[in-house]
């Protein structure tokens, strides 16, 4: 079998599953790269990776999107490495920048000012902005840059009751049982020994690399964080399309 390209999040959040994967033999079986969110989207999206950890708003351009493990990028309230930071109150912004690293978030961000916090804010790519969208690793350490921060998934929580799905692993295309069986367990691995990634993490005061891994990221795919999936897409499908 040729190897299945897979494309993994770049950023702090993914590493318990790239020990699993390294620690298993199916890394023989892979060509791995690590990607932005928005390039795994964009490699899913235009069959230039067979695999990958994809954002879930791409779900919606991938034609046949097969979810293929029990394991996700998720959390059940705050996540502390998505936000929307601002020099100004949410009541009081006009204008949102996006982070062109993200699919899901700037999602995130726009269905919550609209039906949540039912404001209408004019939304660039680029430029100065009231506020802006801010994930992964460049955000570890930074609540206290801005007088206002708005953790995505904990406001998720407090609108539906739900846990929050950013990205779940998916194929565009049918790849065998056996192998997906042998990754999801790599995955499943590597999730169990998050103890051991943490102790290879280097120590900061300003971030809490413990309980963002045992806390705060809630790695299992299951039936409220697939209920938040659908839940999610119906309110992102009714967004209108922005540039970028
Ligand atoms: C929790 C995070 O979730 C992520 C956010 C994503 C997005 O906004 O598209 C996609 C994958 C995850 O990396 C994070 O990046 O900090």
């Amino acid at each position: 079998m040729e190897k299945v390209r897979v494309s993994a999040v770049s950023y702090t959040n993914t590493l318990p599953f790239l020990y699993g994967l390294r620690q298993s033999s199916i890394i023989h079986k892979i060509d791995l790269s690590l990607d932005v969110p928005s390039a795994c989207a964009h490699k899913l999206v235009n069959n230039e990776a067979d695999l990958g950890i994809v954002p879930v708003a791409a779900l919606l351009d991938i034609p046949t999107p097969q979810v293929v493990s029990d394991y996700c990028l998720g959390a059940s309230g705050a996540v502390n490495s998505v936000f929307i930071f601002s020099d100004k109150p949410i009541s009081d912004i006009n204008t949102l920048r996006l982070d062109d690293q993200s699919r899901t978030s700037n999602g995130l961000a726009r269905v919550l000012l609209r039906d949540y916090w039912k404001r209408d804010v004019t939304i660039v790519s680029e430029g100065k902005a009231d506020a802006y969208v801010e994930i992964g690793d460049r955000t570890f350490g930074k609540q206290h840059v801005h007088p206002y921060v708005y953790d995505l998934s904990l406001y998720w929580r407090q609108f539906t009751g739900l846990p929050f799905t950013f990205a779940v692993w998916a194929a565009n295309k049918t790849l065998p049982n056996t192998f997906i069986e042998e990754f999801n367990g790599a995955l499943a691995y590597g999730v169990a020994h998050r103890e051991v990634v943490l102790k290879a993490l280097p120590r900061r005061r300003d971030f809490d690399y413990r309980k963002y891994f045992m806390e705060h990221l809630d790695y299992r795919y299951d039936d409220e964080k697939k209920k938040a999936v659908t839940e999610f897409l119906k309110r992102m499908e009714t967004l209108a399309r922005v540039p970028g």
